[in-house]
């Protein structure tokens, strides 16, 4: 238990979830990768699912809202933002409260392109900006099997778990 509160765990768990559509583009950008493709993304940054049920699991944990909520898509100063920068600001939230995260393990779900390749270079990407161990970093892929949108090739998802521990 936390020392200075007993009543308050030591532990916190997040999780997140993301969709974008695909759209005009040759390429997506994923866990802050960028992936050669034959569509892009519709979104108002870079579209990073990953990244953003990252953020939203992230927020999740502490209770502190969702990621509209702390970079709303009315607001243009986010127009093609870099999704890495949200990660670090909302670990630097994290940090503010007392909290560092402990481990991530994220799923993404789309037909194509496969994910496995690009994964090392995403946990990297992520473990960076997290400042922990790309072996706290886990980035799994599936397919949908051909069900639904996804399966239909018509848009890419997300999801994102994250444990938090006391700093
Ligand atoms: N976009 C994807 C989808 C899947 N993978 C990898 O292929 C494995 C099999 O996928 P199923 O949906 O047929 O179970 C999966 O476990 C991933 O390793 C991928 O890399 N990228
Ligand atoms: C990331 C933000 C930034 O304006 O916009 P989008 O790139 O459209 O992505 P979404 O997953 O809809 O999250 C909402 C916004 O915070």
């Amino acid at each position: 238990m936390n020392s200075s509160n007993p009543a308050i765990p030591d532990i916190r768990i997040g999780q997140g979830f993301d969709v974008h559509a695909f759209g005009e583009g040759d390429h997506l950008v994923i866990g802050g990768v960028r992936v050669p493709h034959e569509r892009g993304i519709v979104a108002h940054s870079d579209g990073d699912v990953v990244l953003h049920a990252l953020c939203d699991a992230m927020l999740g944990a502490l209770a502190l809202g969702d990621i509209g909520q702390h970079f709303p898509p009315s607001d243009p100063q986010w127009k093609g933002a870099d999704s890495r920068a949200f990660v670090r600001h909302c670990n630097q939230l994290l940090a503010e409260q007392g909290w560092r995260v402990g481990n991530v393990d994220a799923t993404v779900v789309c037909e194509r392109p496969k994910i496995g390749p690009h994964a090392p270079a995403m946990r990297d990407n992520i473990a960076s900006d997290l400042g922990i161990a790309p072996d706290a970093v886990s980035i799994k892929a599936t397919t949908s099997e051909k069900l639904g949108f996804t399966g239909r090739g018509e848009g890419i998802a997300a999801q994102a778990v994250c444990l938090l521990v006391r700093a």
